[in-house]
């Protein structure tokens, strides 16, 4: 076809049916389970019955952006030929045949990779199968086996096309139209988890949404493939209709819809060496020559163009990147919020770009003693990190399973949590204590917040505030600098030491930025500390 698309950029219960009649209810699918649609009932006979299932297909892009697809017409039989021909072809002891389509150019139509890093762990085949079908030329049953089930699922391609459109309130051509899928360019990743020799890292597939109109996913175990719904939860694919497909819309239904239905991110884990996992990712796209932009039906006075214009082609080869992408969305968002005009004749000021972005800003309890002028400024951003509990302590790294290990790296006791660190943990603890009679500071508190509120309410003079802020914030940052040497030098200071540290980095900040009114009886307790 002489195209040059990289295909790499391509690709990085409820239910409805007639029977179950589970859409009487209503269209509060909940937020954990992934919707199911009844492929056969967005075509019923019955128009009561499919405008129904219409209604909570359209629930399921627009809350969703990912469902289960069941009675899509695709037999079982072809599921299980499937997985078994790609389980044969990614045979160990014949990984040289597959070799043959590692990456030779960035037009490749087929392309073999095995990743194994921290960041990705999984061995792949890629195939362009629409318009044309590639295949590797040395896998006559398999390429026959893989074909007849794209084959096959073009004709669920055009069958959500009609429903989609129609859920958008448009006429049933209207996908079909606008990404011209009578030649819309499908990119097929064949997925292998971990790969044949042990992962390097729990990461199968890193964060990222897909191009095109939707990709649809089959796989042979379940589990791994995680989802981030609108609400910032990752949801698991755990459990999976048999036969169904999964269903995941793609960035240019986003683009067409003006972000009507947005495309979600996703990820794979690979949690367990031993377990092997087959999928098939299909992102089926519009023609490379469709020139895709969010449609004048999508877009009012208060609801501008979000998204530029472009050639599928052009943007499969121009963005690679998913950030890239969301930054570009960000340029129409920002249109939406500030008027050009206004912005270019106007002196810019950060202050005022601040409240645009972010016009009902609240304020963060203990902000005035995180960026209280006495502190040092990197103690400060340590400060900031952990009033907002955002300082990756162990019990974050165990959520982004990037560590095992919950033990506290000072105390070896407890879970580290930003908590335990500040300052339940008898190691911290000892430091605070020793700042407190350093200071002549008598208060019981022991936590963070609780250190903050005291500085805040309690009748001490502005001096006195601002010094004990920025022992808290050297305090902090001491006691998380020590916790990373233990862990990356395995390097211990004890608390005397710390503390030592402690005053001499406050005494010399302080010293070199001295308040212009300080009182008598402050100076003399400060030249005394
Ligand atoms: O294997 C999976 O579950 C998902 C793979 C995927 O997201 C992709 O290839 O784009
Ligand atoms: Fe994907």
């Amino acid at each position: 076809m002489g195209t040059s698309v990289p295909i790499d950029d391509s690709l990085s219960s409820q239910c409805f049916t007639p029977n179950s009649i589970c859409y009487t209810t209503n269209n509060n699918i909940n937020a954990d389970e992934i919707p199911t649609i009844d492929y056969s009932v967005l075509f019923s006979s019955d128009p009561n019955i499919q405008a129904k299932a219409l209604d909570y297909l359209s629930t399921a892009c627009h809350n969703y952006g990912f469902f289960y697809l069941v009675n899509h017409g695709v037999p079982e039989y072809v599921f299980k030929s499937v997985f078994k021909a790609i389980s044969d072809y990614f045979e160990p002891t014949v990984i040289e045949d597959r070799m043959k389509y590692q990456k030779k150019s960035s037009t490749d139509m087929i392309r073999w990779e095995l990743r194994s890093s921290a960041a990705e762990n999984r061995e792949y085949l890629k195939m362009v199968t629409h318009p044309n079908y590639h295949s590797p030329s040395n896998q006559t049953t398999f390429s026959e086996t893989m074909e007849d089930y794209y084959t096959r699922m073009r004709e669920v391609v055009h069958g959500l096309g009609k429903a989609i459109s129609k859920t958008l309130g448009m006429e049933e051509s209207f996908i079909e139209k606008a990404f011209k899928l009578e030649s819309g360019f499908d990119v097929s990743a064949m997925n292998l988890y971990p790969p044949n020799f042990k992962s390097k890292g729990s990461m199968g597939v890193p964060d990222h949404t897909d191009p095109g109109f939707f990709v649809s996913l089959i796989q042979d175990i379940n589990g791994g493939l995680q989802i981030l719904s609108h609400q910032g939860k990752w949801i698991d694919v755990n459990y999976m209709p048999s036969n169904a497909i999964l269903i995941n819309t793609g960035d240019h239904l986003e683009i067409l819809s003006n972000g009507k239905y947005k495309s979600h991110v996703h990820r794979v884990v690979v949690d367990n060496n031993n377990v092997k996992r087959v999928s098939v990712a299909t992102l089926h796209g519009p023609s490379l020559d469709a020139f895709v932009k969010p449609m004048p039906e999508f877009l009012d006075d208060a609801l501008p163009p979000n998204y530029d214009g472009t050639t599928y082609k052009h943007y499969l080869e121009a963005n690679g990147s998913w950030y890239w992408r969301k930054i570009v969305a960000l340029k129409g968002l920002l249109l939406n919020l500030v008027d050009p005009t206004t912005f270019t004749l106007k002196k810019y000021n950060v202050a005022d770009g601040y409240k645009w972005l972010w016009p009902t800003v609240s304020r963060v309890k203990g902000s005035k003693e995180v960026w209280n002028r006495l502190n040092t400024p990197k103690h400060s951003f340590v400060f900031w990190l952990a009033i907002q509990n955002r300082l990756k302590t162990r019990d974050r790294l165990l959520r982004f399973q990037i560590t095992t290990d919950p033990s506290c790296l000072l105390c070896s006791g407890n879970a580290e949590t930003c908590e335990h660190l500040f300052f339940h943990c008898p190691f911290s603890n000892e430091c605070l204590q020793q700042i407190k009679n350093w200071l002549g500071w008598k208060t019981p508190a022991t936590s963070l917040m609780d250190l903050v509120r005291v500085i805040e309410k309690r009748p001490y003079s502005a001096f006195r505030k601002q010094v004990f802020a920025a022992a808290c914030a050297a305090l902090l940052y001491q006691i998380w600098r020590n916790r990373n040497a233990r862990l990356w030098q395995q390097k211990q200071e004890d608390p005397k030491t710390i503390v030592q540290l402690i005053k001499h980095t406050c005494k010399i900040r302080i010293q070199s930025i001295w308040p212009r009114k300080v009182s008598i009886g402050d100076t003399t307790w400060y030249s005394e500390l």
